[in-house]
């Protein structure tokens, strides 16, 4: 029996794992599509064509990549649907226009008519009655100078050369969104609370946790 079974986990359940850069979300995506017998959607990092320019040239590039990202979370968001569920997925697409493309607008890297354009495209796509929410957004917190460590750590030569306050306001961006958010049931794990790499059978007591709160917002499961 795996845990998916043992924790009466409805095998079409969608949940997204969200958090800022670094903080271990690929890890945890992992983790937890082997404990369930999921399937994974990631997101692309290595073969993503804007990303490298956008590191290097904010201003130019930050409409290009957020256009990018949306196709491809959308067509992620359509594999999933046609699978009819059985997912985790590897960061949400609320982050894409909640965190970066307003953090850039804000910051007056990514210009007003083109931040209008793109929240227009991403309402009219994902704002309506025919997106399915996922069932559950499991986000991941942690203090940013273990995160700027993990970023130093894992060694993307664009991150490593971004300063270090790109990532701490964006920290404070992902605790401020995250207190405002409600577009699907939350859990907030710290990730000084465990340790997948060191002790991965810690998964477990995570898919307890996950399994609980599905259940007790199964009434909005359509
Ligand atoms: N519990 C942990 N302890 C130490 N390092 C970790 C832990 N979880 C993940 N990492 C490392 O931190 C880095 C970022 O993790 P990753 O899962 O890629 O984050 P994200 O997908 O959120 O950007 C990776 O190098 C990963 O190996
Ligand atoms: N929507 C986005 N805008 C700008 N940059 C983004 C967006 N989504 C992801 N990214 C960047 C941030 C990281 O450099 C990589 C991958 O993110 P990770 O949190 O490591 O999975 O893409």
């Amino acid at each position: 029996m795996n845990l998916r079974e043992k924790y009466n986990i409805p095998s079409n359940t969608v949940i997204t794992i969200a958090g800022t850069v670094g903080v271990g979300k690929s890890t945890m995506t992992k983790a937890l599509a082997e404990a369930l017998n999921f399937r994974t959607s990631y997101e692309k990092v290595d073969t993503n064509p804007y990303l490298d320019k956008f590191y290097d040239d904010f201003e130019k590039w930050s409409f290009h990549l957020q256009i990018y990202f949306l196709a491809e979370r959308f067509k992620e968001q359509k594999r999933i649907f046609e699978y009819g569920g059985g997912f985790i997925q590897d960061r949400s697409i609320y982050e894409d226009t909640g965190i970066f493309a307003k953090m850039h607008y804000d910051k007056g890297t990514m210009n007003p008519i083109d931040y209008e354009t793109y929240t227009n495209l991403f309402d009219a796509m994902v704002m309506t009655p025919y997106f399915p929410h996922p069932n559950l957004l499991v986000y991941l917190e942690g203090p940013i100078d273990n995160i700027i460590g993990r970023i130093q750590e894992r060694g993307r030569e664009m991150e490593q050369q971004t300063p270090n306050d790109y990532w701490i306001e964006m920290h404070e961006r992902y605790d401020n969104w995250i207190n405002n958010f409600n577009s699907c049931p939350v859990l907030r794990l710290d990730i000084n609370d465990y340790d997948l790499m060191k002790n991965p059978q810690q998964i477990e007591s995570i898919v307890e946790r996950i399994a609980y709160m599905l259940e007790q917002t199964s009434h909005l499961r359509k």
